[in-house]
């Protein structure tokens, strides 16, 4: 299950609950007031039901049995989510390359270095429009052109159901291809085949995985005191409106290295807001792990501003490894398993940043699995659209990206260089 630990937090909770209990039951049913009303951008709380699309990635996946490699083009919603979900549970049995840039060196050698014959590239953008993304694509389309004499088996499409030009593209050339669904934004489109299609490559429990998103989708409907994406929506108001405009994500688990960066573009794209009234809202999510940022960041959450909530996550089981007598080296924990050493510095790091001022609590993971990161994911996005009612912000629009891409085309138009 995941568990809150709030025993450094520094706040009573509960009372915190009960103050806030009219807050938090009219952001619940406003979110749900709009659930299926079209444009409301609510779909994601139904991907984890959608097994007629599971079994679809998974009929499209056993038919193809000439990939060693996927290369997984997207960027943003596009990218993040696969990227750390395949970091977390992929097995390898197919190698997922992301190409979610447009630097030319390591896209010259991932070009060099795979075999078109055995690679597929899955192609993924919910508009059909992103300059990166379609720019890339062109780049392997034409690599896939050169090298193999039947360049369509080797390209599957996500992309809009029935819109954009990459759509047009997947219908005029016969694609396999996949829907983001139209109520379902990119920032919360892993669940979608935009997850599923690289994690069924390289051999991810992928049922466990959307049964842990049902679960996070059961939980979010319980009453106020059993609610933990309504707590943890409450304790991240509660920091903000405490001045804190920084919320750290710090995964102690090398497995969801890439979890905090796709956290970063969940709170942040979807808070990050004008409200109702026109005033700038939001808080800053910082991305973190543990053990690698007590040897970096922790200086700053200990003796820098104390205008942070910091969140851990960290796993209580994992498998057993005992840490050997050290040959010759000063008493090295031995009889200690690395499990002991991720916990303790976990705990001791969430009192001592407790200690400096900061808020702290801990989201609890039984294990580090599909079910569990299933579960968590689907989590955040509840959090997420619970502060959205709470802040009065359209959790599920961008607006602010649309300029600096309009500037990026009317630059290209003209030189593209740097000046
Ligand atoms: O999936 P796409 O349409 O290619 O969009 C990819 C990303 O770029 C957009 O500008 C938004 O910032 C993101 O929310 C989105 O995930």
């Amino acid at each position: 299950m995941i568990g809150l630990c709030t025993d450094h937090l520094g706040l009573d909770l509960d009372r915190a609950l009960g103050e806030w209990e009219g807050a938090l039951e009219a952001a619940r049913a406003g979110l749900l007031a709009r659930k299926g009303v079209p444009g409301s951008f609510l779909g994601w709380m139904d991907l984890p039901e959608d097994t007629e699309t599971l079994r679809a990635v998974r009929r499209y996946r056993e038919g193809v049995d000439f990939a060693e490699d996927l290369v997984h083009i997207g960027i943003g919603g596009s990218s993040l989510g696969a990227l750390a979900l395949e970091e977390a549970l992929g097995e390898g049995r197919v190698r997922v390359h992301p190409v979610d840039h447009v630097e030319p060196t390591p896209l010259k050698r991932l070009l060099d270095r795979l075999d078109p014959r055995r690679t597929l590239v899955h192609v993924v953008s919910k508009s059909g429009t992103t300059l990166e993304t379609l720019s890339a694509f062109a780049l392997f389309l034409d690599w896939l052109k050169k090298g193999t004499p039947d360049w369509r088996r080797h390209v599957v499409v996500t992309t809009d159901p029935s819109r954009g030009p990459l759509r047009r593209f997947a219908q005029e050339e016969g694609l396999a291809s996949f829907s983001i669904p139209e109520e379902v934004g990119g920032r919360y489109s892993v669940l979608s085949p935009v997850g599923l299609l690289p994690l069924a490559f390289s051999g991810a429990d992928l049922e466990a995985l959307l049964s842990g998103a049902r679960m996070a989708n059961e939980v979010a409907r319980r009453p106020l005191g059993e609610n933990l994406p309504l707590k943890t929506a409450l304790l991240q108001h509660l920091a903000w409106l405490e001045g804190r405009g920084i919320t750290v994500f710090m995964a102690y688990s090398a497995r969801m290295r890439h979890v905090p960066a796709w956290f970063v573009q969940l709170h942040d794209e979807s808070l990050g807001k004008r409200d109702r009234e026109g005033r700038r809202v939001g808080t800053t999510a910082l991305p973190a792990l543990g053990p690698q940022d007590q040897h970096a960041q922790v200086q700053l959450f200990r003796e820098g501003p104390l205008d942070k909530l910091i969140v851990l996550a960290l796993p209580l089981q994992d498998e057993p490894l005992v840490i050997p007598e050290g040959p010759g080296l000063p008493g090295f924990l031995p009889g200690r398993t690395f499990l002991d050493v991720l916990q303790a510095e976990a705990l001791a790091t969430e009192e001592a940043l407790a200690q400096a001022g900061q808020r702290v609590y801990t989201l609890t993971l039984d294990r580090v699995d599909a079910y569990h990161l299933g579960w968590l994911l689907q989590h955040l996005m509840w959090q997420t659209a619970f502060l959205g009612e709470l802040w009065g912000v359209n959790a599920f629009d961008q607006p602010g990206v649309e300029l600096g891409k309009r500037l990026a085309l009317e630059r290209l138009e003209k030189d593209g260089r740097f000046q």
